[in-house]
């Protein structure tokens, strides 16, 4: 049985904990009976020891396994992971979903991708990144009554994803306290106005407002400040073409969206302006989560 999960970018810049879409990159994890439980791990995250002893997918797993299995029986997990750990795509999502999904699948029970965004939701309490990694493409999600509430909706084949992922990590649990605990009335307003404008943007397919609409006051410049070479980056991206450049979930990647025809350009001001980090283009995913058993 083969499960995978498409990485994902979150908040998109004034969206915060609401908006996100996912990309083509994915974790994929092949689970087979075995005699003994057994972990393999290849790409992200391969020689971290805690994937290996501690791993976040395996205790999942069974916290549903143990519920749903009738018979108890012992597995062999094939990691392969694209996605990075810590860098605002949705690492811990994927792996949320995907152990939900898995331990379903595993037993033959049929589970409804609205259920599994909502079992998700007990271990990720914000929805911008497990909606867009269950159901692909743009997502604009909220919670209310312990239920996600979303409208999705696919990306056209004439955009593109610049990704850019800085070589150090930062940890969403971090990352959300270095935000200020209140924000003015016109903070918050600029941020309401920016992500209607944003949403509907998306919507209406009018590429070109996503530039003024992707504008944020609420937690970009507080993040950014860690990583202050974040902005270089941001504008190098902007000026180069891109029809919006903003913080990959809580960071530290920089994700850009642009026209198909314009990724090459910008890819190659990127890379040659920042050749410590990793620069690449990716299509969008519209599909969310798979299951082959
Ligand atoms: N492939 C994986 N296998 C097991 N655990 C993982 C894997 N990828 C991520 N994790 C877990 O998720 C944690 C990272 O979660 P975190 O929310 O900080 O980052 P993220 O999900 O990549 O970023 P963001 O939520 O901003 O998109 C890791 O420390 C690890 O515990
Ligand atoms: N909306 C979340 C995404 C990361 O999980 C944040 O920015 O903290």
């Amino acid at each position: 049985m083969k499960v995978s999960v498409p990485a994902t970018s979150a908040n998109l810049g004034p969206g915060f904990d609401s908006l996100g879409l996912a990309i083509a990159m994915k974790n994929q994890v092949i689970i087979k009976p075995s005699k003994f439980h057994s972990v393999s791990l290849k790409g992200e995250g391969a020689n971290n020891p805690v994937l290996k002893d501690n791993n976040m997918f395996i205790s999942i797993f069974n916290d549903f396994y143990h519920n749903l299995a009738v018979r108890k029986r012992h597995y062999r997990f094939e990691f392969y992971n694209e996605i990075p750990l810590s860098r605002g795509l949705g690492s811990s999502s994927a792996v949320i979903v995907s152990a939900i999904a898995s331990a379903y699948a595993i037993e033959g029970i049929k589970l409804e991708k609205d259920k599994l965004l909502n079992l998700a939701l007990a271990y990720e309490n914000h929805p911008d990144n497990i909606t867009p990694a269950v159901m692909g493409g743009f997502n604009v999600a909220t919670v209310q009554d312990n239920e996600v509430r979303f409208i999705n909706k696919a990306i056209p084949n004439i955009l593109r994803a610049v990704v850019v992922v800085p070589n150090r990590p930062i940890s969403t649990q971090l990352s959300r306290k270095a935000l200020p605990y209140k924000y003015s009335k016109e903070d918050t307003i600029f941020n309401i106005s920016h992500s209607s404008l944003l949403t509907a943007a998306f919507m209406s397919e009018d590429w070109k407002m996503l530039r003024s609409a992707s504008l944020d006051k609420v937690h970009q410049k507080y993040r950014m400040k860690q990583m202050p070479e974040l902005f270089d980056v941001q504008k190098t991206s902007l000026r180069s073409g891109s029809l919006m450049s903003t913080l990959s979930g809580s960071g530290s990647t920089l994700f850009s969206i642009c026209f198909a025809e314009d990724a090459r350009k910008i890819e190659k001001a990127l890379k040659s302006k920042f050749p410590h980090f990793k620069v690449f283009i990716s299509d969008f995913d519209n599909s969310g989560v798979r299951v082959e058993i």
